[in-house]
């Protein structure tokens, strides 16, 4: 087992292919029409079929109507669809019936009430990502979450980091946390929604370099 690694808002082949060849576990396609991110269902059918079939598809969703939801997931045929709006855990446990996708949902991380809350997750979502809580965009801002409330924490469901990380700051954040799955957009980015592919390399390269899997103390 190996720190899984999810690059977020990708919306061209070359950043899909840098994203996989670097080691990337996961691959992020937003589709929300305000982000400098989205990419059409279309695109994102486009880019699911380019991506390899060892790196997995997170498709994102912000409170979509349950006919998009539908439509989504067939079109683009993610391997995960992570709710990044205010969705509820008896949708993520529909969605979970009727579609084969795992179910992330994320959170806007404010305090140690937020990890509390994240109970009512349990035994709907598949995975909790925890995020800087949402400002202009629901995700995507560059924020640095405040990684400390982390420390230490129990968790009953797999989980994520995502808020503000980059290739300099996210060996801090495993080392603080363990966690086990980083998340990051804006940080490997030359500008809102351009991908740079040396930041990529840099990202993926330091998570490896602070693996608790593979280094461990
Ligand atoms: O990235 C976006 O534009 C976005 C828009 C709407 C909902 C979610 C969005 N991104 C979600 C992600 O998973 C990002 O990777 C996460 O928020 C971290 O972003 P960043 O702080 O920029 O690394």
């Amino acid at each position: 087992m190996t720190t899984l690694i999810k690059i977020c808002g990708l919306s061209t082949e070359a950043a899909i292919d840098a994203a996989a060849r670097e080691g990337a576990t996961h691959i992020g396609l937003v589709h929300f029409e305000k982000s400098p991110r989205h990419v059409t269902l279309e695109q994102a059918g486009d880019l699911r079929r380019r991506t390899p079939s060892h790196v997995q598809v997170v498709l994102l969703l912000v409170n979509a109507s349950p006919e998009l939801t539908q439509r989504a997931q067939r079109t683009v045929r993610p391997d995960v669809i992570q709710f990044h709006g205010s969705e509820k855990p008896e949708w993520l446990r529909i969605v979970k019936q009727h579609m084969p996708v795992e179910a992330w949902k994320a959170l806007g991380l404010r305090s140690a009430e937020t990890l509390t809350n994240a109970r009512r997750f349990d035994g709907s979502g598949d995975r909790l990502l925890f995020d800087a809580p949402a400002q202009a965009l629901p995700g995507g801002n560059g924020s640095v979450v405040d990684w400390s409330l982390l420390v230490g924490h129990s968790h009953a469901l797999p989980w994520g980091l995502a808020g503000g990380l980059s290739p300099d700051n996210v060996g801090e954040a495993l080392a603080a946390t363990r966690a086990p799955l980083v998340d990051v957009s804006s940080g490997v980015e030359s500008a809102p929604g351009v991908k740079d592919m040396d930041k990529i390399a840099r990202f993926c390269q330091a998570v490896r370099d602070h693996d608790q899997y593979s280094n461990p103390a």
